[in-house]
Order: C-alpha cells, then sequence, then structure tokens
C-alpha cells in the first residue's frame, strides 16, 4: 500500500461520528451500556479493551449490522440509527476479510459496486483505484488462495474503499497475520488512512497496535466505556487501575491514607509510609499506581522518597534491567537502565526503591 498514488481518485470526505447513550442486550446479557462517544472527523480511532466487552457489538452497531435497544448513532450528523447497513455510507472490513475464493481480486473488489447497480465504467475507475492504493493492481487477476495472508487483507481493504464510504470499520483487521506482517501492515493501513483522510474506527484488544496507529481511543471494559484520550494521555494519566494495568505494566500497590503531622501520607500494605503530595487526588481506597521507569534503586538518580526493598528476581533486557522487588508486602517492577559492566542485583539484595511522586497517581477501581 506504499505506492505515491492520489486518494483523490475516490471520493472520501471526513465525517464525524456520534455515539449517543447507547445501550444494548442480547437477552439478559446488557453488552452495551450507555455508551457516549465522539469521533472526528478524519480521527483514526480505537475501540480498546479485552475480548467480551463489546467492541466488536458496538462497531457492527454503527455498521447497521446491530440496533441499540436505546441510543442513536449520527454519521456526519445524521441519525442513522434506523436505517440499514447499505444506506448508512459506512465500510467494514471483516476479521475474515470473507473474500470469495471463486473470483479474483478485481471482481471481489467491484462486486459491492456491482451489486449497488453503479455503472460499469465508474465500477472500473474505482476498482482501479482502490487496487492503486493498496498497492495491489498487478495482482488484479489473482483468486485470494494465491494471496499472502496481507495481501488479502489489502483487498478486503480495496474492496471497501471502493464503495467510497465516509467511515471505514475495521474489525480486528489484523489478528490473521503473523507478527512481522502485523507490524507491517497496520503502518500501511495507516499510511493509506492518512492519504485517505478517512474517519476510521478500528477494533483491537492488542494495546501496541491501537497505541501506534491510533490518534485516540476508547478504553473498553464489561460494556462501558473506561476513558478517552491519545495513546500518551491514557499511559501518563489513566482514570482508573483497568486502564492503568490495560496500557502498559503498571504498578498496583494496596495501602490506606492516614494522617500524620497534618500531612496525608501513604501506608502501603507492609507498613512502609510515603508523603502524598498536597495536589495530588486520592480517592477512597485508592491504590498507588507508579510505572517501572518511575522508580529507581539505590542511588540511580535522585527521587522524591526512598523506601527498603528486597530484590525477588531480575530480567535482563538489554538496555534495561527489570527487578521484581519486595515493597511492604507487594511486588513491583523496577526497570534501571544498564550499564556496561554494572553488576545486576542478586535475589534477596536489599535495595534502597527511589520514587518519583510526580509521576505516581492514586486511583481507586
Ligand atoms: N449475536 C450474539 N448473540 C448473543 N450474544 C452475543 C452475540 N454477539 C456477541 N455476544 C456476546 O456479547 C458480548 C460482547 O461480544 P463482542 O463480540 O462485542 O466482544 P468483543 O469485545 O468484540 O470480543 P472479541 O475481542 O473476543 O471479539 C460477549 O459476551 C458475547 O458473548
Amino acid at each position: 500500500m506504499n505506492q505515491p498514488v492520489s486518494a483523490s481518485a475516490l471520493d472520501t470526505k471526513a465525517v464525524d461520528v456520534e455515539i449517543r447513550n447507547v445501550d444494548l442486550s442480547y437477552g439478559t446479557n446488557h453488552v452495551l451500556k450507555g455508551i457516549n462517544l465522539h469521533i472526528k472527523p478524519g480521527e483514526f480511532f480505537a475501540f480498546l479493551g479485552p475480548s467480551g466487552c463489546g467492541k466488536t457489538t458496538l462497531l457492527r452497531l454503527i455498521a447497521g449490522f446491530n440496533r441499540a435497544d436505546s441510543g442513536e448513532v449520527l454519521v456526519g450528523g445524521q441519525d442513522v440509527s434506523h436505517l440499514p447497513p447499505w444506506k448508512r455510507d459506512v465500510g467494514m472490513v471483516f476479521q475474515s476479510y470473507a473474500l470469495w475464493p471463486h473470483m479474483t481480486v478485481r471482481r471481489n473488489v467491484a462486486f459491492g459496486l456491482e451489486e449497488r447497480k453503479v455503472p460499469k465504467a465508474e465500477i472500473e475507475r474505482r476498482v482501479t483505484s482502490a487496487l492503486e492504493l493498496v498497492g495491489l493492481a498487478h495482482l488484479a487477476d489473482r483468486r485470494p488462495s494465491q494471496l499472502s495472508g496481507g495481501q488479502q487483507q489489502r483487498v478486503a481493504v480495496a474492496r471497501t474503499i471502493a464503495i467510497e464510504p465516509k467511515v471505514l470499520l475495521l474489525d480486528e483487521p489484523l489478528s490473521n497475520l503473523d507478527a512481522k506482517m502485523r507490524v507491517q501492515v497496520r503502518r500501511e493501513l495507516r499510511d493509506l488512512q492518512q492519504r485517505l483522510g478517512l474517519t476510521t474506527i478500528f477494533v483491537t484488544h492488542d494495546q501496541e497496535e491501537a497505541n501506534t496507529i491510533c490518534d485516540r481511543i476508547a478504553v473498553m471494559n464489561d460494556g462501558a466505556v473506561q476513558q478517552v484520550g491519545s495513546p500518551m494521555e491514557l499511559y501518563e494519566k489513566p482514570a482508573n487501575l483497568f486502564v492503568a494495568s490495560f496500557l502498559g505494566t503498571a504498578n498496583i500497590v494496596p495501602g490506606r491514607v492516614i494522617e500524620e503531622g497534618g500531612q496525608r501520607v501513604f501506608e502501603i500494605d507492609g507498613g512502609l509510609r510515603l508523603p502524598i503530595p498536597a495536589d495530588a487526588k486520592v480517592p477512597q481506597g485508592a491504590k498507588l499506581v507508579f510505572r517501572p521507569q518511575h522508580a529507581s534503586l539505590g542511588a540511580t538518580g535522585a527521587r522524591d522518597v526512598s523506601l527498603p526493598g528486597t530484590v525477588l528476581h531480575s530480567e535482563f533486557l538489554g538496555s534495561t534491567v527489570r527487578y521484581g522487588v519486595r515493597l511492604g508486602s507487594t511486588e513491583v517492577s523496577i526497570d534501571v537502565p544498564f550499564q556496561s559492566g554494572e553488576a545486576i542485583h542478586k535475589p534477596g539484595a536489599a535495595v534502597e526503591v527511589g520514587l518519583s511522586l510526580d509521576a505516581a497517581v492514586w486511583l481507586a477501581s
């Protein structure tokens, strides 16, 4: 998909997508719970969450394959909640690609346009443009079985963009590819999306995939949106423990807030204490959360507090060493930059754990 082909051959105008107060149940299974989202025109947006949290159900709702029990879906300001899929100007790429095995690549891409009774010359023009955009023009006469997984995925994308949707919906489009292809194809998808400027919604349970290609992410759990933000916002300012632990490694340390000499202090389970910064918000029942790189061992860098810990194990990762350290009664992960020739602490070693309080947060579940 990396040919320098102009996207202007296909008519794709960016629109926004709004999901308002959507609820959906399958029988007694309440799958989507009061979803509100606003996806901006031209945005590459991800629904990210664990298996079964409702991502695909929400995507299919936007496509028109599912109906909400209540709430609305707006595309470009128009309420499409009661329109069938083919009248919504949205195109969906399915996880399985759903290509016709007996048709050539060209016929697969043309099929949706023929169904829509698009004039022949127009079909020819759009199919050629879509195949050029995904870099498959030279394979137009092959059948899907004669293509690699990545190429089949591109056919599925070409077939969808040929119908000139206003919104592109991608349901785990990389899940059938091996790890190396996934990295390549996700870059191609991002590149294509930017050239087309097409509002795109991407479903994945893989945080790295969402982080690397999406502008913003809605983190979902158990049918509800937990937080919406850029990958960096979600990583640095998670709204709750679920988001903190779903995006990257987070140390989650239980304890309680106590008063000591007129100052709030956090007493970690196991008895260690650290001051809580005056401006820190600490919800009821909150736990201390920090990333492995926001702590240090021994004299490696000045930190705000120093607490005694015991090394449990270590992993040499090349540029860093990841230590498992007991802090109070909790095990935490601490990443220490590796300096050539430096000794690695052995299990059982007593260490001073330095903590940067401005990078720590207190979060409730
Ligand atoms: N057609 C259906 N009938 C009944 N229950 C369904 C149906 N489709 C999905 N579900 C249920 O709805 C919930 C959400 O499913 P959904 O496929 O939206 O989750 P998901 O987050 O996309 O998961 P995955 O990453 O595994 O695809 C699950 O409990 C699932 O079993």
